[in-house]
């Protein structure tokens, strides 16, 4: 997440802030999807498991502010999956995602969420996402099962169809408008605390990603239902 001098996104726009986000689930439950649906509004039904890493960028706007999303996606599978403290270093936002019609997606949250707590700034802002809204006949994880959950860990939380776009764009907005609401909070409280390299830090020991200087990618509850 960055606030700066400014920099100047594709078509020139000014970027008041860069927000890293990232995904991460089991392997085939629509990371991958839902990132295509956010960024591109595609989505692909023979989608295939990430080898690696990749992000892809959106630029919004928030309360007149210029808003990159720059959204990460790694593989499900350990052995495909990205450097894990590269993957989180800087992450002011994560998608816990998992698919309702697989159980044992769902039994991994408590994994996945203790591997972030792990790795990520503690003033992360999650989302848990039930993917998959639209097998609602295959479905296996109850919704409330979901819920209690995130209540319980302090998580949003929200079911999604990346096939038929339902609450994609809510979930990614939900959490881009909550981190630019701390942001911003803190920035009236502190009126921006400024490090030696006169990067403002407005989430505490978050790093903060200078516009127009992304990090190159490593090599190798409240709820809402539709
Ligand atoms: N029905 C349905 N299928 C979906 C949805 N989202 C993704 N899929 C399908 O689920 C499969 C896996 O999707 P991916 O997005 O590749 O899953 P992933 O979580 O990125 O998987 P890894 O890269 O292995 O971690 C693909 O066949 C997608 O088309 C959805 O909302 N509904």
């Amino acid at each position: 997440m960055s606030r700066g001098g400014g920099s100047y996104g594709e078509v020139g726009q000014k970027i008041d802030y860069v927000f890293k986000v990232v995904l991460i689930g089991d392997s085939a439950v629509g990371k991958s999807q839902l990132l295509a649906r956010f960024a591109r509004n595609e989505f692909n039904l023979d989608s295939k498991a990430t080898i690696g890493v990749e992000f892809q960028t959106r630029t919004l706007h928030i309360d007149a502010r210029t808003v990159k999303a720059q959204i990460w996606d790694t593989a499900g599978q350990e052995r495909y999956r990205a450097v894990t403290s590269a993957y989180y270093r800087g992450a002011v936002g994560a998608m816990l995602v998992y698919d309702i019609t697989k159980r044992q997606s769902f039994d991994h949250v408590a994994r996945w969420l203790e591997e972030l707590r792990g790795h990520a700034d503690k003033n992360i802002v999650i989302m848990l996402i039930g993917n998959k809204s639209d097998l609602g006949t295959l479905r296996v994880v109850p919704t409330e099962d979901a819920k209690e959950f995130a209540e319980r860990e302090n998580l949003f939380f929200m079911e999604t169809s990346a096939l038929e776009s339902t609450n994609v764009e809510n979930a990614f907005m939900t959490v881009l408008t909550e981190i630019y609401r701390i942001v911003s909070k803190k920035n009236l409280v502190a009126n921006e605390e400024v490090d030696s390299s006169g990067n403002s830090s407005l989430l505490k020991g978050t790093k903060i990603v200078v516009p127009g200087q992304e990090p190159a990618p490593p090599t190798k509850a409240s709820c809402c239902m539709s």
